[in-house]
């Protein structure tokens, strides 16, 4: 059985048609890399795979379950999970807290206003192993506002892994970073156990491309080229689409 699967996807804004028709097909353990260019489409595919958005037609099966109508909070409850930017978070609480904070925002205990998060010490310990997993297990209780811009990104990470995603969905994970936070957000990404399957967006072409076996290129809302790493690369409607010639 499929880890994804994406049917005809279709969604529009107003009378512009952002995506139009998308088939996916993600096995098990697959690290999957989508590219396209600014507008193509990534982020509203993105959005409407993991519920942010509902479309307008079409069909999102995970693990062979159909969840195109599923509310995204409940999305994580199957094994889906997803990056989120974490800058909005609570800079003055310590790594472990906010990580554990998300942990909590899954929980049935989130509902209870008496919630002592101290107390929810497999929370805690949950957070603490998905921070080693992602090499910040030795600045757990640092605050998160004390921390770099790669390390927070690890952060996102790690709040995604917490959450033990069969799926895990990451939105340009590179943006921002420094060549060495780069590499290092990769080889973290490349330690994951294919327990986990991976769907990774990106623009930027090259800073992505090690990560993926098999890559899927968007262009206007639709998949023009799919196939491996070398079949994409050399493929003359990437270089038209990348390189305008
Ligand atoms: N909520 C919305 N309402 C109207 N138009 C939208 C909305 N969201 C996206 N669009 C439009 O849909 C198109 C695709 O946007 P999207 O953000 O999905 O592309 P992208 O491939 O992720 O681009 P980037 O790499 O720049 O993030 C763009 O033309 C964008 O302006």
């Amino acid at each position: 059985m499929s880890a994804l699967v994406v049917s005809d996807l279709r969604k529009s804004f107003g009378g512009l048609h952002v995506t139009k028709g998308v088939n996916l097909t993600i096995e098990p353990g697959e690290r999957r890399l989508i590219i396209g260019p600014n507008g193509a489409g990534k982020t509203t595919l993105f959005n409407l795979i993991t519920g942010e958005l509902v479309p307008d037609s079409g069909r999102v099966m995970l693990n062979g379950q159909d969840i195109t109508r599923l509310p995204s909070r409940q999305r994580p409850h199957l094994g889906m999970a997803r990056t989120y930017q974490i800058i909005t978070l609570f800079a003055r609480n310590t790594i472990v807290h906010n990580v554990t904070l998300a942990l909590l925002g899954l929980s049935p205990l989130r509902w209870n206003p008496l919630i002592d998060i101290k107390r929810q010490s497999h929370l805690t310990e949950q957070a603490r192993a998905a921070l080693e997993q992602v090499g910040l297990g030795h600045i757990a209780d640092r605050p998160l506002a004390q921390t770099s811009y790669g390390e927070r990104r690890r952060v996102e990470i790690a709040m995604a892994l917490a959450q033990k995603p069969k799926v895990l969905l990451l939105d340009e994970p590179f943006a921002g970073l420094s060549i060495d936070e780069r590499q290092d957000v990769h080889r973290l990404l490349m330690a994951i156990p294919r327990d986990v399957t991976m769907v990774m967006i990106e623009h930027n072409m090259d800073v992505a491309l090690e990560f993926a076996e098999r890559i899927t290129l968007l262009h206007f809302g639709a998949v023009i080229v799919e196939g491996t790493r070398g079949e994409v690369v050399a493929d003359p409607r990437t270089r038209e689409v990348y390189l305008g010639h």
